[in-house]
């Protein structure tokens, strides 16, 4: 009898739980992100928005009324990106964050054709676009949702998110390291004030139980 009662009530105490992969270039604002998320999630809390470049990886995990959303951040830091892939097959959804304000004008056809790479000029648009294309290109996140965060947006030095979208992600879906289908959006948003951010959340959790049949998740 207690074992009954005692699965019954774990049953219907256990939810869904999901996980979220934060990538991107270093100061791309992954952490910044994270910590607005668990301030927004929390009853009291003030986001810890004093970050220093993650070396190793910061997790946690929110809870939502239907599931649990473990979010794992990890260091963007070029020596620490082989890292990456090993938690690409455990992951539902990806989220790659984009500094809006480091990456010249968005346009990588513009890159394409100016031939030598002036960073005065395109930032680290040439960079963005090599780390995504290899995320995308791996086996271990095919099909997996991708959501594109154009941040720091709260700065008047930024690409508005159509130029990102338009210049930038499209082309990089539409081109041969594109990799497979999936699900995607380009969304604007500031770790730093938090504006947008729960839009980002609200997407993540809709796609993550959307595609459970391919990506079950977790019960906790
Ligand atoms: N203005 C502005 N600054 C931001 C925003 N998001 C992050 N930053 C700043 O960008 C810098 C880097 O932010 P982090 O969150 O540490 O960047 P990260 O992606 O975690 O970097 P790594 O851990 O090295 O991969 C910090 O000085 C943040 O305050 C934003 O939306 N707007
Ligand atoms: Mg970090």
């Amino acid at each position: 009898m207690y074992h009954l009662m005692k699965g019954i009530y774990l049953y219907a105490t256990s939810k869904e739980e999901f996980s979220v992969l934060l990538l991107g270039l270093d100061n791309a604002g992954k952490t910044t992100l994270l910590e607005q998320i668990k301030a927004a999630h929390a009853t009291h809390g003030h986001p810890n928005l004093k970050t220093v470049p993650t070396v190793g990886q910061n997790v946690s995990t929110i809870t939502r009324p239907d599931l649990y959303l473990k979010i794992w951040d990890v260091g963007g830091q070029h020596s620490l990106r082989g890292l990456w892939q090993k938690y690409y097959a455990s992951c539902h959804a990806i989220v790659f964050v984009i500094d809006s304000t480091d990456i010249g004008d968005g346009d990588i056809m513009r890159l394409a054709s100016s031939g030598a790479v002036r960073d005065e000029e395109f930032g680290r648009l040439n960079e963005c676009q090599m780390v995504l294309e290899d995320v995308l290109q791996h086996e271990d996140t095919e099909g997996v949702p991708l959501l594109v965060l154009a941040n720091k947006q709260d700065r008047e030095d930024c690409v508005e998110v159509v130029r990102i979208k338009e210049g930038f992600v499209r082309k990089v879906f539409e081109g041969e390291k594109g990799g497979s289908v999936r699900d995607s959006r380009v969304l604007p948003c500031s770790a730093l004030t938090g504006t947008g951010v729960q839009e980002a959340v609200e997407w993540l959790c809709s796609r993550v139980k959307w595609n459970k049949e391919s990506r079950p998740p977790v019960m906790r």
